[in-house]
């Protein structure tokens, strides 16, 4: 069973009792959460909750202090070269050389993988069409947005990894990103979720889990935090529900 009381069936992620400190900050305290293979999984919680950190964990980019993570049935820190074969990232700060151009960028990610995707086609579904030879610094910061998206799935991954997905998009690219999110899972990809925008988690994440202060709060479908809470929204639900008494 997991933290929120089902059996995940076919889980391709188990994260149990992640620990992680930075010096004396506790950024993750005590973290458990189970995802199932093609599930979309939202991470959700207040700014410094520690899901960046959690994600980060995941994907073999930071050692945890504690608990155990298992990524396809990987430890990602020991085989971590399998893991990031298979596991596309696409973190916040994900940074590229100013002078880098779009297709040169493509083509590096690429060149990782050993099946990877049709990046023309990528670069198309992301409105980045007819940019290859733009160079990284020129783009817009919706622009750069979208890339990072490109080259989390250029490796055709089998989870993807996606911290702010739509954070500086504008609300059309943010549809046309949510409509690829969703071709991405039907093509069989787990995902997991990490963001503020409601409407987001709303219209994507099967499950989520609220982190609060370094711990999971609450775990489930967005209805069923909605129900829980007796709010009318899932953001009234997510405000009540990681609400601190003062
Ligand atoms: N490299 C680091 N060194 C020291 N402290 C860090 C580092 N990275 C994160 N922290 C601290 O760990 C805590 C959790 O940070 P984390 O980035 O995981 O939170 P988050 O939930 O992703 O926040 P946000 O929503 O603002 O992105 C915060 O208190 C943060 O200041």
């Amino acid at each position: 069973m997991n933290n929120d009381g089902r059996r995940r069936v076919n889980a391709v992620i188990e994260v149990e009792h992640l620990h992680k400190r930075y010096g004396e900050t506790v950024a993750v305290d005590d973290v458990s959460f189970t995802v199932g293979r093609g599930e979309i999984f939202g991470i959700l919680g207040r700014n410094g909750a520690g899901k960046t950190t959690t994600v980060e964990c995941l994907v073999g980019l930071r050692a945890p202090d504690g608990g155990t993570i298992r990524v396809l049935g990987r430890d990602p820190l020991r085989d971590h070269a399998e893991v990031t074969r298979r596991v596309g990232v696409q973190l916040q700060d994900g940074q590229l050389q100013d002078r880098l151009r779009v297709g040169e960028a493509m083509r590096l990610y690429a060149s990782f993988y050993p099946e990877p995707a049709d990046g023309t086609a990528l670069l198309e579904q992301l409105g980045l069409e007819g940019k290859e030879r733009m160079p990284y610094g020129r783009l817009s910061g919706g622009q750069k947005q979208r890339l990072s998206i490109a080259l989390a799935l250029i490796g055709r991954p089998r989870i993807a990894v996606l911290d702010e997905l739509t954070t500086g998009l504008d609300p059309h690219a943010r549809r046309d990103t949510w409509d690829l999110i969703e071709a991405v899972r039907a093509a069989g990809v787990t995902i997991v979720l990490v963001t503020h925008f409601m409407p987001e988690a709303e219209r994507l994440c099967d499950r989520v889990a609220l982190i609060d202060a370094g711990r999971v709060v609450h775990t489930g479908t967005p209805a069923e935090l909605v129900e829980r809470s007796g709010e009318p929204t899932l953001e009234d639900a997510y405000v009540t529900l990681t609400r601190r008494t003062p």
